[in-house]
């Protein structure tokens, strides 16, 4: 609806929808919104069919592959190696954007003319983009961040007051700019729209399906029960499981995640994953 409302011609396709082939007839830009479990299955489709080599992709995408750890624009880049890869993220509730309310995201990609091209694309008095040069920085910020709402929603679900809430929220930073650190983005990238600002977006709205799912757990439904009745993906609870996998393998020590982990496995209640992360050994805020 951005890119049309500012004159350009879009096309549309879904699975329910029409033939990928028609849709991709001399595109300039592909941009997939696909959910985490279907990027690698619709990036094969694509690369079936000819396109031009000046083509971008986008991908809005917040998940991590349960298979190899990759982020969405991995297997994007992996699949089309000779084209340019943007990522978008942000503070970004579909729903809000849909009744035209302001808002600003970020377009990231290692060729900064395909992340302009795609700024122009999308700007407008009610979509304010912003570029950025670490791709991966930007794309783990809209999928760690996905693993906080949900302990947040916990938060909030247990009542748990805003001291809480707040202590949560800043750990969380601290956990994602860990994670990223790690995986070798950059730090300043996770406290700029794509990282902090996601997170409060999500982390504070009832719009976002990730905090749903903690604030049901919080009210004692099962995960079963809260991901039948949750309209569309809650990605964080595929992200968590991943993230353990990697953090395990690479020896990073994230105690929210391991608890959003140890909640969603069922092997804790909300109230024993509290007072996990509440007893943990003392120390100082930062190792400087
Ligand atoms: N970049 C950003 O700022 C934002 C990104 N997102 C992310 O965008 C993604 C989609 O979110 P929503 O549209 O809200 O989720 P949704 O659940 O409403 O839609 C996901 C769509 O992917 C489709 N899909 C799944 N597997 C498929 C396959 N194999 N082939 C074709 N289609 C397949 C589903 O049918 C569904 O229509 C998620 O990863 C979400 O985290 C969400 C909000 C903002
Ligand atoms: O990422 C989002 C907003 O930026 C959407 O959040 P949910 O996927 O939790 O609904």
């Amino acid at each position: 609806n951005l890119a049309a409302a500012n004159g350009h011609q879009v096309r549309v396709w879904s699975r329910q929808g029409s033939q990928i082939q028609a849709v991709l007839k001399d595109v300039q830009i592909i941009l997939s919104a696909i959910s985490m479990i279907g990027v690698r299955d619709v990036a094969s489709q694509v690369q079936s069919f000819p396109l031009s080599p000046e083509t971008i992709f986008v991908t809005a995408t917040k998940g991590l592959d349960p298979q190899t750890t990759c982020t969405p624009s991995q297997i994007w880049q992996t699949v089309f190696p000779n084209h340019a890869v943007v990522v978008l993220s942000g503070p970004n509730l579909s729903k809000e954007i849909q009744m035209e309310l302001p808002a600003a995201t970020v377009v990231a990609s290692n060729i900064p003319t395909a992340a302009e091209i795609v700024q122009l694309v999308f700007s407008s008095h009610r979509f304010r983009v912003y570029t950025n040069p670490d791709p991966l920085g930007v794309e783990l910020g809209g999928t760690l961040k996905n693993v906080i709402a949900i302990a947040a929603g916990v938060c909030d679900g247990l009542q748990l007051g805003t001291n809480a809430k707040a202590a949560l929220v800043t750990r969380g930073l601290t956990e994602m700019v860990r994670i990223g650190n790690n995986w070798g983005a950059k730090t300043e990238t996770f406290y700029g729209l794509s990282g902090l600002g996601d997170l409060l977006a999500t982390c504070n709205s009832p719009l976002s399906r990730n905090y749903q799912v903690g604030y049901q757990l919080a009210g004692g439904k099962s995960l079963t029960e809260t991901l039948a009745n949750l309209q569309g993906t809650a990605e964080g609870v595929n992200t968590c499981r991943v993230l353990m996998q990697r953090a395990k393998q690479q020896s990073i020590p994230v105690p929210i995640t391991e608890q959003v982990y140890r909640l969603l496995q069922g092997e804790v209640t909300p109230q024993q994953a509290l007072d996990e992360l509440m007893l943990r050994d003392i120390k100082p805020e930062y190792n400087y």
